[in-house]
């Protein structure tokens, strides 16, 4: 079986502080309603990137102590602080998270020898397994087959967060690698991806989107192409317009037309405005809401 994970979001106050509740709200309805098989913690769709060391570690045991093992977590512990990096994956070890991932090292031009040895360090001294965390469009970093290979090297290294266009890559990788996890990133392309035989998807429309996604893995399984076509095109509509709305707020602003206080993004990301919000309201009313 395919696992479908959602990106988890942070819900943050307007003053940048985590919003615990919110949060937790959810965390509740990718487990009780979108019925998820796991949660990515810390992605970027989390802001992690945006959050302090302090913030980090709240969110990471917020999740965990909501979601206990209800579903599968997934921490993503990368940091241009290697040394943050490590002291992270031990935390979130500790708290009982069954595996990590951890972003490509971006920002300075790091050699592919100082990348390969960040993930060796992440990895070394913790008891868990991790999975590459590749986004070329926000890194700038892309690992070539080969690369991937060395990393793979690693025993503990289990896996690719693939999040990129490039599915002649995908197809070589998947085909090298039969028994490594590849679990596709972009929610836009995962029909092509689940044609090129990846275990599963994670991402940040799937917060909202999940049960349309999983009815189009189901499709996919059955053999039923056309259904399946259909369902990631009401998907794209659905990604597209979230997208033009901007997508990190717009994906709280719709989480509470659904009645979850999903709080707002943390700055220097957009807050909501009132065109943003309206744009949000259309959202759901066009693609999300039940009758
Ligand atoms: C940069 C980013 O957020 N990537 C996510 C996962 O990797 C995706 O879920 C995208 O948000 C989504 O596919 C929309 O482009
Ligand atoms: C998967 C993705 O959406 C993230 O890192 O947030």
């Amino acid at each position: 079986m395919k696992k479908l994970y959602s990106a988890l979001m942070t819900a943050f106050n307007d003053d940048g502080t985590v919003n615990e509740a919110g949060t937790r709200e959810m965390i509740r309805y990718n487990i009780d309603v979108n019925k998820v098989d796991g949660l990515y913690v810390g992605g970027s769709t989390g802001e992690n990137f945006n959050m302090s060391h302090e913030q980090k570690e709240q969110v990471f045991k917020i999740a965990i102590d909501e979601a206990k093992n209800d579903v599968d977590l997934i921490a993503q512990v990368g940091s241009l602080d290697l040394n943050e990096a490590k002291y992270l994956a031990k935390f979130v070890t500790d708290l009982g998270y069954p595996h990590i991932s951890a972003v490509t090292p971006f920002y300075y031009n790091y050699t592919f020898e100082q990348i390969k040895n960040y993930y060796n360090e992440i990895v070394k001294d913790v008891d868990n397994e991790l999975i590459i965390y590749s986004i070329p469009v926000l890194t700038g970093v892309s690992l070539s087959l080969d690369q991937f290979a060395e990393l793979f090297e690693n025993p503990k290294i289990i896996g690719i967060k693939y999040t990129n266009a490039d599915f002649f890559l995908l197809e070589r990788v998947r085909n090298r690698f039969p028994d490594k996890l590849i679990l596709s990133g972009f929610d836009e392309m995962l029909l092509p991806a689940l044609a090129l035989g990846v275990d599963g998807a994670i991402g940040s429309t799937y917060n909202l989107n999940a049960k349309r996604a999983k009815a189009e893995m189901n499709a996919f399984d059955a053999g039923d192409i056309d259904k399946a076509r259909q369902l990631q095109k009401d998907s794209n509509d659905l990604i597209s317009a979230l997208i033009a709305n901007d997508i990190y707020p717009s994906l709280k602003l719709v989480f509470k037309e659904l009645g979850v206080n999903a709080g707002v993004t943390k700055r220097p990301m957009a807050q909501p405005t009132p065109e943003m919000i309206a744009g949000a309201k259309k959202i759901y009313n066009d693609y999300l809401k039940e009758d």
